[in-house]
């Protein structure tokens, strides 16, 4: 059993979704196929919980029109059988009934993940539908019916895996399925949704409760590259990555990735392959635990980072002062990600803001605290990285760009680097040039 993954621009438009039916019958090996939503209908999703919020009936309206016409002319275009179409575009007319019907309810958690998912909803069954109607049998499973994570940092995937079971038990001719990635069920059995761009991880949950072969991510790129190719020109494809390093570079910002993705199938020791779905042939990236070379790989960027100093006399020559200054980020779970210390001084950065005014006013009874926002951490990923004869290279960064902090050591598998997020672009492309020689280089 394989589990793929197709991403939102996968399953984009006509055109790719035939892609997509190109690949999965392209051998006969047995197949769950995670989908997520085309692209952009999640996004639309959550203005159209902005109007359910401000309960703007007129906008709830349009948006939910523009959802309906936008997958009613998907259906007209794949599927060729009158009947077929028809019966299909029924099936979506009383799916945007049921979700006028939510849309009217008060906002609430669970009005949230029932809408937010809806996308996935909708386009599985749309391509479920035509791959049936064009002689590709398959059974659309509902992934509310297993995926019962509980907690989505800690997926419960023994109950996943009873559940699943179940539900495969029923469908024992089939070879062929096709379910939802993002949405899933909270200890309370409340519909719930993953983390945005949580179908990968989806993916990795079925797999590791299915002991499956391997997880085959497919996405609109040939793998992952060891720089941001939104930024950088000249990057190149990774052929091979430990679990290590794909969940460092997925953490600090490899959007590629799901940041939670490897960690289901780390302990089985499946793999997981990142294709593309618009160059099936080309090699792609593994994920697993084999080091195949040691040294540099790969540069990230993660935004949205908050810097605070904590500058305190009292630090001097004291012991019992980081406990102290721990405990009061534990106190309102909030994760550190990176931290430098100095004899009077801690630096430290968290992405979670949503307590730092509580946090800096318990801070502020016993140190002077300083804030500065819209940093980013800038990642340098690979197996003994720090040993790299290369590595060094990374610091002459110091001779262009202001550094905030510098993390080094903490793992030998991981430098980091705090920028403002304005130096960011530079900065990627300055390492670049540095740390895989290419030539082509803006000017920093
Ligand atoms: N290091 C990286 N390697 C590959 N792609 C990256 C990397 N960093 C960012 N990306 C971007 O991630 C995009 C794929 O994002 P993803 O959310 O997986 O798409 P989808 O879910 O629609 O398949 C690529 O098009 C690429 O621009
Ligand atoms: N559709 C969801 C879940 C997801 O995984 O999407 P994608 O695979 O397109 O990143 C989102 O946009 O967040």
């Amino acid at each position: 059993m394989k589990i793929l993954k197709f991403g939102g621009t996968s399953v984009g438009s006509v055109e790719n979704l035939y892609k997509v039916k190109e690949i999965l019958t392209s051998d006969t090996e047995e197949k769950i196929v995670v989908c997520s939503a085309m692209s952009g209908v999640t996004d639309q999703l959550v203005r159209l919980l902005e109007n359910i919020k401000f309960g703007d009936t007129d906008a709830i309206t349009r948006n939910l029109h523009r959802l309906e016409s936008k997958h009613s002319d998907v259906i007209d275009v794949l599927i060729e059988d009158v009947e077929i179409r028809n019966g299909l575009k029924d099936g979506l007319s009383s799916m945007i009934t049921d979700m006028f019907e939510i849309s009217s309810q008060e906002y609430s958690e669970e009005v949230n993940s029932k809408i937010i998912t809806y996308g996935e909803t909708l386009l599985t069954y749309i391509f479920s539908g035509f791959l049936n109607a064009t002689g590709v049998t398959n059974v659309l499973l509902d992934a509310k019916e297993f995926m019962h994570v509980d907690s989505t940092e800690n997926p419960n995937i023994e109950k996943v895996c009873k559940r699943i079971h179940k539900v495969l038990d029923n469908n024992i001719d089939t070879t062929l399925y096709i379910t939802q990635g993002f949405v899933c069920r909270d200890i309370d059995g409340q519909i719930s949704h993953l983390k945005r761009g949580g179908s990968d991880y989806t993916a990795t949950i079925i797999g590791a409760a299915l002991n499956a072969s391997e997880v085959q991510i497919w996405t609109d790129i040939d793998g992952l590259h060891n720089n941001d190719p939104r930024y950088v020109e000249h990057t190149q494809p990774i052929s091979h990555l430990t679990y290590n390093e794909a969940a460092e570079l997925a953490y600090f910002g490899a959007k590629i990735l799901h940041p939670q993705t490897v960690s289901p199938v780390v302990d089985k020791g499946i793999p997981v392959l990142l294709k593309n779905t618009f160059d099936p042939e080309a090699q792609g990236t593994i994920i697993s635990d084999k080091i195949h070379k040691k040294g540099l790989k790969a540069i990230s960027a993660k935004d949205g980072i908050t810097a605070i100093k904590i500058k305190s006399n009292r630090m001097l020559m004291a012991h019992g002062y980081l406990r102290r200054i721990f405990e009061v980020f534990d106190n309102f779970q909030t994760s550190i990600d990176m931290i430098t210390t100095s004899e009077i001084a801690i630096s430290l950065t968290i992405d979670n803001t949503s307590n730092l005014d509580k946090i800096i006013k318990e801070l502020e009874g016993y140190a002077e605290i300083t804030v500065e926002h819209d940093h980013s951490i800038i990642c340098i990923v690979g197996e003994s990285v720090i040993n790299d004869k290369n590595s060094y290279k990374l610091f002459e960064i110091l001779n262009y760009i202001p550094v905030r902090m510098v993390s080094y050591g903490g793992s030998n598998n991981n430098i980091s680097i705090l920028v403002d997020t304005k130096d960011k672009i530079p900065t990627l492309k300055f390492l670049n040039e540095k740390l895989f020689q290419v030539e082509a280089i803006a000017a920093v």
